[in-house]
């Protein structure tokens, strides 16, 4: 693994990094108790209002499978939508794109996995008939000039599973690129894999995708994700995924934690020299406002620190 870069190029790659990686969607999805709709905007507003580039704001699934997306058309027309700010929204099917493009949607993300249990249990169909639905999507969307993202879960193990095979992962990060994905997020959906894991992943699907069109996505279950989002900087990789204050999770993922917190990750970046742009102490104060609202104790390390300077 190379150094981690710091020339002036590498440093605008990493700010590619802090503005695309605060995915706010999936600290919802594992909350059992309903959010009020008016939180989820309160919250996507204020985190609008901290620098930060690309806000993902819901999911247009089944509400039966997810009801805490159910009010995913209020939320997206009630943000306050700030220039220079991207809102994506996922969309596992051509149903869920059309809702999306109704209620305003300007991009949207696909969500595949390189395990076919996963698959199964979370969108209820195989590896190869969710390739068939984001063809759909995918190709629909293009007509329509919306971006769409792509999702790799499991891409460090699977919770019915266990071990992924990198080539399977890679599989399908190149079939998602090929069809179209602008980006391809690789999802350490439990949070098990450790810097070694994500070199040989990454190796592996660098081979058939360039690092350039990657992001990775990682769960902090055993307290892995910052090593690891390390090990995925030094090999080129520009975008993270994290979460405020750390929350969240897939709820087919049973046991898994919530993303990396996206103030854990700033705090390690700004570390770096890392010129962001970002006001992380607005971005604690976006956590604060979620975990009280929540009712939950924030997971960010750096939220926890408060007191000494950001
Ligand atoms: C994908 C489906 C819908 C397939 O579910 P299905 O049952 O196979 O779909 P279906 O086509 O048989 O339809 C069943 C019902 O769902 C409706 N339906 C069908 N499509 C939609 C839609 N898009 N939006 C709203 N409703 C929809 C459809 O209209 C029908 O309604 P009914 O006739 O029963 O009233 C379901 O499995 C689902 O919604 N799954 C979503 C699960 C989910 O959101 N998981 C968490 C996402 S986060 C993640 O995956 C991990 C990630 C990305 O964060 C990264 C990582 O950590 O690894």
């Amino acid at each position: 693994m190379g150094n981690v870069p710091t020339t002036v190029k590498h440093c605008l790659s990493y700010e590619q990094l802090i503005q695309d990686y605060p995915w706010l969607r999936r600290w919802l999805l594992q909350e059992k108790e309903i959010v009020p709709t008016g939180v989820k905007i309160q919250l996507i507003d204020m985190l609008s209002g901290t620098g930060l580039h690309v806000i993902e704001a819901t999911s247009f699934v089944s509400s039966k499978w997810v009801p805490q997306m159910a009010d995913h058309t209020e939320v997206l027309r009630g943000i306050q939508r700030a220039p220079h700010v991207q809102y994506p929204v996922l969309t596992p099917n051509l149903q869920g794109f059309q809702d999306a493009v109704a209620a305003g949607a300007t991009e949207v993300a696909v969500f595949g996995s390189a395990s076919e249990t996963f698959s199964k249990k979370n969108i209820n169909c195989s590896i190869d008939e969710s390739m068939l639905r984001f063809e759909e999507v995918i190709n629909t969307a293009k007509e329509q000039q919306i971006p769409v993202r792509g999702y790799v879960s499991c891409a460090l193990g699977c919770p019915h599973e266990g071990h992924i095979e990198p080539s399977k992962v890679a599989e399908v990060a190149k079939k998602l690129y090929e069809m179209g994905c602008y980006e391809i997020s690789l999802g350490d959906t439990i949070g098990v894999g450790t810097p070694g894991s994500m070199f040989k992943m990454l190796q592996c699907v660098m081979k058939e995708v360039p690092a350039d069109a990657l992001a990775v996505h990682c769960h902090d279950t055993y307290g892995q994700a910052l090593p690891n989002i390390l090990t995925a900087l030094q090999m080129g990789v520009c975008v993270v995924d994290s979460a405020v204050a750390g929350l969240g999770g897939c709820p087919y993922a049973q046991g898994s934690s919530g993303n990396v917190s996206t103030e854990d990750v700033l705090y390690m970046l700004h570390g770096m020299g890392i010129e962001t742009g970002v006001n992380l102490a607005k971005v604690v104060e976006a956590g604060d406002f979620i975990c009280n609202a929540l009712c939950r104790k924030t997971n960010s390390k750096v939220a926890k620190a408060r007191g000494r300077t950001l």
